[in-house]
């Protein structure tokens, strides 16, 4: 069925919803140039594992995913495709490895063009957050199944947030305008999750530059809405990421009992 005319998930009966195949697409391309010099940061290991796997196996636990879609760095698809087949992975997970684009939402397109028709929803998730728990994943295609074009796990913030106005020469502090009401704010994770036809129309008309995928449905006019996200599905993005990363991972391990 082409993207056009698949119903949308609110035209489709529930038994029809509870048949739906989900794919995951990992952008991994990125360099990870906040997390200092080195390899790809989705390549850089944690607990002597590459991120990426991490994510790839985050993805591949859920029931629910039976395809997972890595968007590699633009020269690594080889590299990529050789860790997948090093790495232990669930046999009822297919894998498609693609190279990756120059920002996060040109990776995100090239992966979504490489799945195939039967997917009808689709899971965005950083490469960069590897420890994403699965019931977080469970409960993002869970929405989508009942009906949410988009969806985005969340988590309450910590600190309280200022809206600023660019400081006036580089060096002079920066004018405060705004205090956004903390209880309504919320730090976005993925996986987010999406009807395939609406993540696909969304890509397709924006054009601005976004820093996530809900965003673009969101100025479509269409409806996002949040679960509850997890502290463990932080993003490694700067060098004390990766040490609370290595010690979540270190718990985890020790919990499990190896
Ligand atoms: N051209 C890009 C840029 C980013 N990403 C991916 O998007 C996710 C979130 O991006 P971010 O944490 O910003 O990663 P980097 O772009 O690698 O980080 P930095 O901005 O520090 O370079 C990561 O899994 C990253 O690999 C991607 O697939 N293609
Ligand atoms: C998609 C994202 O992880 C949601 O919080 C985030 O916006 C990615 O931002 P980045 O600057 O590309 O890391």
């Amino acid at each position: 069925m082409s993207d056009e005319s698949r119903p949308s998930p609110a035209e489709m009966p529930t038994d029809t919803r509870a048949n739906t195949r989900t794919a995951a697409v990992i952008p991994a391309a990125g360099r990870g140039v906040r997390l200092g010099p080195g390899a790809p940061k989705a390549l850089r290991a944690l607990g002597g594992t590459p991120m990426l796997i991490h994510a790839v196996r985050a993805m591949a636990a859920s029931r629910g995913v039976s395809l997972v879609v890595v968007v590699a760095p633009p020269d690594g698809a080889a590299e990529v495709k050789s860790l997948l087949d090093a790495h232990a992975l669930p046999e009822r997970t297919d894998f498609l490895v693609v190279p990756g684009g120059e920002t996060r939402q040109e990776s995100v397109r090239l992966g979504l063009e490489a799945l195939p028709p039967e997917y009808d929803i689709v899971l965005v998730h950083d490469a960069a957050r590897p420890l994403v728990p699965v019931d977080t994943v469970d409960a993002v295609i869970d929405a989508v199944r009942e009906g949410a074009p988009a969806v985005v796990p969340a988590v309450p913030l910590a600190d309280t947030v200022k809206q600023v106005e660019p400081a006036a020469a580089p060096g002079e502090p920066e004018p405060v305008v705004a205090t956004p009401e903390r209880a309504r704010l919320r730090a976005v994770q993925t996986p987010q999750g999406f009807d395939r036809a609406t993540l696909v129309r969304a890509h397709e008309t924006v054009t601005d530059d976004v820093t996530d995928d809900a965003s673009m449905v969101e100025q479509l006019g269409l409806a996002v809405v949040v679960v509850p996200g997890h502290e463990e599905a932080f993003k490694v993005t700067r060098p004390l990421d990766l040490v609370l990363a290595e010690a979540v991972l270190a718990r985890r391990r020790l919990n499990d009992g190896f």
